[in-house]
């Protein structure tokens, strides 16, 4: 049994907990507020985020991060993209010397345009194998509610991925191993902002050619830059690449393609902001991965037209209208 942290009991790192207590770990969850934490320790459930799943016995929470990280083998970091450099500022003095951490985010720093192992690299200043990442079509409350998935742990040494994989192994949650850190991490990144852009296209009332074409454009648009960045083309054809693209943009429990649907349906990025409290990465990484791709040399249109509708630049009518009437190419180009 291993002993693992999760920062923070948000929806996801508090669903992989139920991965982790099912597959026999010990498992201390810090939670940013004292409701959430007595919540968990008192009725074994985090009835904010996952109203009605019971957590594991194994689950325990606390807001005392180095309660937490004491003693800690696997370190499992999930909080928004954007803070994680001014979270791990403080936590790191708290993280044990040969720790592994995790990173279950799927988002660019703003800025910097770093991939979150790379902030996690510069922050911590650890060795690449003792950073790894987990990616796939993992929605969080399917996977609280135990039903089978599959995702990607990559880690550079793929011993690492390998033990962790054994860690992550629960009767209803299938990890397989990638040594393709950089190609999970932009898989992950960049079908938020097709989710964004698929959800505005269900707004505005389109069916499933529309869908099908964006999701399918947005895949070549991810492998253009992932490779262009040095990622195994196969990544992306994965569960980290096509497999989460396809979970994401389908379902309506994506918050990332509930938050284009709300701007498809004429709603401010200001009002969809106000009216939830859940992070939906691909509003701001879609900027970042813009970014990217420009410093790249990267054509990135779904991104270019995302960003500019999430900055009220554009109407979700005009990116599928400006869509259509690109310039046409061949398929492969
Ligand atoms: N929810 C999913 O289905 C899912 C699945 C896979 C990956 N992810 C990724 O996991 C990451 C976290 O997403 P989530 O779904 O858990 O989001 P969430 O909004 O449900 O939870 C975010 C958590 O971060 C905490 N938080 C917010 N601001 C913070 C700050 N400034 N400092 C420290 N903690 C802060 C919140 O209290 C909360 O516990 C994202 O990168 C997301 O893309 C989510
Ligand atoms: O709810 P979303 O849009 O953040 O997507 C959740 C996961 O990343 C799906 O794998």
């Amino acid at each position: 049994m291993s002993k693992v942290a999760v920062l923070s009991a948000g929806s996801w790192g508090t669903s992989f907990s139920v991965v982790l207590g099912d597959a026999g770990n010990d498992v201390v969850l810090w939670a940013r507020r004292d409701e959430v934490a007595e919540n968990i320790n008192s009725k074994g459930e985090n009835s904010e985020y996952l109203p009605g799943i019971e957590l594991p016995p194994s689950v325990s929470a606390t807001t005392d991060h180095e309660e937490a990280l004491a003693g800690a083998d696997v370190v499992v970091l999930t909080v928004p993209s954007q803070t994680l450099r001014d979270n791990l500022a403080e936590w790191t003095p708290a993280i044990p010397r040969d720790a592994v951490m995790v990173s279950l985010m799927k988002g660019v720093e703003l800025g910097t345009l770093k991939r979150m192992s790379e902030v996690i690299a510069e922050v911590t200043d650890a060795d690449p194998s003792r950073i790894a990442v987990v990616s796939g079509p993992n929605l969080a409350k399917e996977i609280a509610r135990r039903e089978p998935a599959a995702s990607v742990v990559a880690c550079e040494d793929e011993e690492v991925a390998k033990r962790l994989q054994a860690l992550f192994h629960s009767p209803a949650f299938r990890p397989y191993t990638s040594v393709d850190v950089l190609g999970c991490e932009l898989g992950g990144a960049y079908k938020n902002v097709v989710a964004l852009a698929v959800g505005m296209a269900v707004g505005l009332g389109f069916g499933d050619n529309t869908t099908a074409s964006v999701i399918t454009r947005g895949l070549a648009e991810t492998a253009r830059l992932a490779m262009a960045q040095g990622a195994n083309p196969l990544t992306l054809m994965g569960l980290a690449g096509l497999g989460d693209l396809v979970a994401t943009c389908s379902s309506p429990l994506s918050r990332n393609r509930t938050f284009g649907e709300k701007l498809g349906q004429g709603m401010t990025t200001e009002q969809i902001l106000a009216s939830t409290r859940q992070v939906a990465e691909g509003a701001k990484s879609c900027k970042s991965l813009l970014d990217l791709a420009r410093r790249t040399g990267v054509d990135a249109p779904i991104a270019e037209h995302v960003d500019a509708v999430v900055d009220g630049r554009m109407t979700a009518t005009e990116m599928m209208d400006s869509f259509i009437a690109r310039d046409t190419k061949a398929e492969t180009d």
